[in-house]
């Protein structure tokens, strides 16, 4: 009876819904506060992780290894969000691991003085450290997108083969730089990049030669699954996937990526196992009745926070 005032109630409903989405968004992303990187929230459930030294090629010093296991364990632990993005600010993705940072911050490398027992216990820490920084993706329970533009160089790749989802925009290229620097690389790129390619022969031929892989090939070859025109366009789509990916039901999305990873590392049976066994748990969330529900309705399933 009242069209007009039930049009401006709807309206006005819409901007406030607007409004609590955007303060909801900007309470999340104060929580993190690093040096190296930006973090974001720019869609509900979807958290964005800039890699962010520019000025340094986004090369990857003490500082940025430390914050990426702090910044991947509390996104891994926040229940409101549900995939992550990840792409590097200005010019590169990054350079890798920071060459003026090994000589300057960690001294103990060249310390030939100290007897080499000890040295070599303090570099395998050290290691291991560095390792975890590129595992606390893998781990995290949300699906991880890289967005990559233009140089992604030694550590850089160790970093994106632990994401689940990769996409590079045409200017892109991969370098296992490693060997050309006098060293076998030790963060993630030669126990996961062979996996992700099923091509051992590929993987050989990048890692023994440090040859860099442009955007086609890197497509070609399963190193990505999309290559977009430019930089801004790449983060628009993994923005997008991770949007459509934030849309599921949670326990859904983790339960197929814990599945996934499970399944890569161990045999048939024993993911077959696996999976019964998270999902005698899972299929009784009220998730699968939403989602039913919806479907039959032909409706949005709504999800709440996990
Ligand atoms: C326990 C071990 C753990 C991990 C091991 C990882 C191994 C590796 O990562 S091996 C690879 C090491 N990286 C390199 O060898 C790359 C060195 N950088 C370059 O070759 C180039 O910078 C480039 C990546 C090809 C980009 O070139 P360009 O686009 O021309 O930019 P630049 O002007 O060269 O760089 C801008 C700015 O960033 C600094 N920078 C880039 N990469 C690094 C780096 N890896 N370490 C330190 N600094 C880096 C570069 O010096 C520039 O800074 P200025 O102050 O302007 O000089």
């Amino acid at each position: 009876e009242f069209p007009g005032t039930i049009d401006l109630a709807k309206n006005r409903l819409a901007a406030l819904a607007n409004v609590m989405t955007q303060r909801a968004c900007a309470t999340q992303s104060t929580q993190w506060n690093y040096q190296t990187l930006a973090v974001s929230v720019p869609n509900p459930h979807v958290a964005h992780v800039e890699l962010n030294r520019p000025e340094k090629g986004n090369a990857m010093n003490l500082t940025f290894w430390r914050e990426m296991v702090e910044c991947f364990k509390s996104l891994g632990a926040d229940g409101d969000i549900r995939a992550i993005v990840v792409s590097g600010r200005g010019k590169i993705f990054t350079g890798g691991l920071d060459l003026v940072s090994l000589t300057q911050e960690m001294p103990d490398f060249f310390d030939t003085s100290k007897d080499i027992g000890r040295r070599a216990k303090s570099l395998r820490q050290t290691i291991e450290q560095f390792q975890q920084s590129f595992t606390q993706i893998e781990q995290c329970p949300q699906p991880v997108i890289a967005a990559v533009h233009s140089a992604c160089v030694g550590g850089g790749v160790d970093l994106v083969t632990a994401c689940d989802v990769r996409f590079c925009s045409a200017d892109a290229y991969f370098q296992v730089k490693e060997v050309d620097l006098g060293l076998a690389a030790d963060v993630g790129t030669l126990q996961r990049l062979p996996k992700i390619v099923g091509n051992g022969s590929f993987v050989k031929d990048i890692c023994y030669t440090a040859r860099k892989v442009y955007s086609q090939e890197a497509l070609d070859m399963g190193i990505v699954s999309r290559v977009l025109a430019t930089k801004d366009s790449c983060v628009e789509a993994a923005l997008n996937t991770a949007k459509l990916i934030a849309e599921k039901s949670p326990v859904a999305v983790q339960a197929t990526k814990e599945s996934i990873n499970y399944s890569r590392d161990h045999p048939v049976t024993d993911s077959l196992n696996h999976v019964r066994l998270i999902n005698q748990c899972m299929l009784q969330s009220e998730d699968v009745v939403k989602s039913a529900e919806a479907m039959l309705n032909k409706e949005t399933a709504v999800y709440s926070k996990l």
